[in-house]
């Protein structure tokens, strides 16, 4: 039953009650003010905090503490902090010298699209100097940045460091390419100032051997002229040492060697001090988080400071952190799980597998701009895509996990020193590698996920450089194009209306099994003869040409001869498909 139907027939005398009803509007417009009040305010919250995806989080998130909002709060209650007994103006002054401060490095973050969460977060530096006179930086890494050509900390930096640095744990998202890397070594070098006498003081832990291999040489530069122990777990360390005595400051691994030194050769990680897990939301996949979680468990020092980083930050991920972290302050920089914006994004529709590789090839044969690096969905088609370019005088190599270490080095070498033009990889080398100078990523194959996406297209366009990505896409990736045109329209670039009014699909681990690569035509098609109902195959039979027919193609008949004779050329108008670059949907 409704309202109205409850109160129908009852007549309400407003003479009589004339003096009620005014004061109880009073209270209406005041309570509604309020509540006015509360949801812009909340609002105001939400925004600093950036646009989060369910109503339950935003809930969640304006209940804990957000740095840009304790900044408003404390300035429109500053009467209230002044009346406070027993407050004398010396902790006043410190109070106002504080929340001013609060509000200068909101301002600050806010100009460099820094959204940060937590506690008594610390304040964001405003230049590399800043680390000497706040943080007493060693002169050796300030030379080392100024040699590497570093004038400016980027925004992660410029908040991760300090974080880092005040011994807070933290777990961080920022673009591809916006120099994340630093953002965890250099506090780790400044913390780590006596070298170790024993164990392991650091770990960084990255997913693949590539990445392990980069991050141990991007430290090796920072450290250069201080003498610290930073090794990176080989399969050659990990078969020859003797764990009991290994005196190391910065450990790099992956996860699966690093388990294996800790199970089977002993490897003590209980002084560990520093952990950082680059890629975290690859890390706690399915297939690493076994021993991402032995490793985690393995630390046991308890005044551990945990890190992790990455350029996607599922929630499940943020949760897991929360879940594993004490007092950690999040960082975002930009939006999360955002496309870095300095990078040109393009869709070509190219129909059908065939297709593709007439687009790759007018694509390189109109400008070749090396390096180009070439994603595909999987390593036997990175190998075919590789035999067909290497046909068209391309300097062209490949990299997949068939490979042995020496040769996926030797790629990934050849690629930096331009010997290669292009590099057709499989998604090993889609996440942290930097290739300097990479001016376009072709998805031939569409990736598999959002992030796969973002950290893909995310070779190019590094440190501020313009970069391009071309996603080619053909029937089958249709149902997953709204999730790209998304992507990329959130990153700033353009997509046409009738991509933004697709249906969007949860897009996760599509991969459509593709006609193979080849410009040969297609093998041969196997019929499959069964009597099973459920259409096993017993017995396979091959429909290939006899012997007849292949002598026939070779030395055709003169009834052949004359049929492919010239024809008369008049009035060839055959139906065609429409002019469009739009798919049939
Ligand atoms: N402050 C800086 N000034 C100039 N260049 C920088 C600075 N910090 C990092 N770089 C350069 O930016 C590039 C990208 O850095 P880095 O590899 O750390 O990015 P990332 O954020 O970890 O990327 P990804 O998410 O792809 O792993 C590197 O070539 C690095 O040398």
């Amino acid at each position: 039953m409704s309202n109205d139907s409850l109160f129908a027939g009852i007549r309400f005398d407003r003479k009589r009650f004339g003096a009620d009803i005014a004061r109880f509007q009073k209270k209406d417009v005041s309570t509604s003010l309020a509540k006015i009040q509360s949801v812009i305010e909340d609002e105001e919250i939400n925004e600093t905090i950036e646009a989060v995806s369910s109503k339950k989080r935003k809930r969640k998130k304006t209940s804990s503490a957000v740095d840009g909002f304790s900044v408003f709060r404390s300035s429109t209650s500053k009467s209230k902090e002044k009346v406070q007994a027993g407050d004398d103006d010396e902790s006043i002054q410190l109070k106002k010298e504080k929340n001013k401060q609060l509000e200068r490095d909101a301002i600050f973050r806010k100009s460099r699209n820094i959204h940060v969460s937590g506690y008594n977060v610390p304040s964001p530096l405003q230049s590399f100097d800043e680390l000497k006179t706040s943080y007493k930086c060693p002169s050796y890494l300030l030379r080392n940045l100024a040699e590497l050509g570093f004038r400016e900390p980027t925004p992660i930096q410029q908040q991760a460091i300090p974080i880092l640095l005040q011994d807070r744990e933290c777990f961080a998202c920022a673009p591809t390419g916006s120099g994340k890397t630093l953002a965890f070594v250099c506090p780790m070098l400044m913390k780590l100032k006596a070298h170790s006498k024993g164990g392991v003081r650091a770990i960084i832990i990255c997913h693949s051997r590539e990445l392990s291999g980069q991050t141990y040489r991007e430290c090796k530069k920072f450290a250069k002229g201080e003498k610290f122990r930073i090794k990176l777990m080989t399969k050659h360390l990990l078969e020859g040492s003797d764990f009991s005595k290994f005196p190391c400051d910065i450990l790099i691994s992956t996860p699966f060697r690093l388990r294996l030194a800790t199970q089977r050769k002993k490897l003590d990680l209980s002084r560990v001090e520093y952990l950082v897990l680059d890629e975290s939301d690859k890390l706690f996949e399915p297939g690493m988080f076994k021993q991402i979680d032995a490793i985690i468990k393995a630390c046991t020092n308890p005044s551990i400071i945990r890190s992790l980083f990455s350029a996607t930050l599922p929630d499940f991920i943020e949760d897991k952190a929360r879940e594993l972290m004490h007092d950690a302050v999040r960082v975002i920089v930009g939006r999360k799980n955002m496309a870095s914006e300095t990078i040109k994004q393009k869709l070509v529709f190219t129909g059908s597998e065939e297709g593709k590789l007439i687009a790759i090839r007018q694509s390189f044969a109109e400008s070749l701009n090396p390096p180009v690096l070439v994603f595909v969905q999987s390593k036997e088609r990175a190998k075919e895509l590789c035999g067909e370019l290497a046909f068209d005088n391309i300097r062209v190599d490949v990299i997949h996990s068939d490979l042995s270490q020496e040769e996926r080095e030797n790629a990934v070498d050849n690629f930096r020193a331009c010997k290669t033009w292009v590099l057709i990889a499989t998604d090993v080398v889609a996440r942290g590698m930097d290739f300097k100078g990479i001016n376009c990523v072709i998805n031939y194959d569409f990736p598999d996920s959002a992030s796969a996406y973002i950290h893909r297209i995310g070779r190019s366009g590094r440190a501020g450089r313009s970069g391009e990505a071309i996603t080619f896409y053909t029937e089958e990736d249709i149902p997953f194009l709204k999730n790209v045109a998304n992507l990329m329209a959130s990153s700033g670039c353009e997509v046409p209306s009738w991509l933004t009014e697709l249906q969007k699909k949860k897009w996760r681990k599509h991969r459509p099994k593709r006609d193979s690569i080849s410009t040969k035509p297609d093998r041969p098609k196997r019929y499959s003869i069964s009597t099973k109902p459920d259409g096993v195959a017993e017995k396979e039979v091959e429909e290939t040409p006899g012997p007849k027919e292949i002598l026939s193609q070779l030395n055709p008949t003169e009834s052949q001869k004359k049929k492919s004779q010239k024809k008369k050329w008049r009035k060839n108008r055959p139906k065609r498909d429409s002019i469009s670059t739009k798919p049939d949907l």
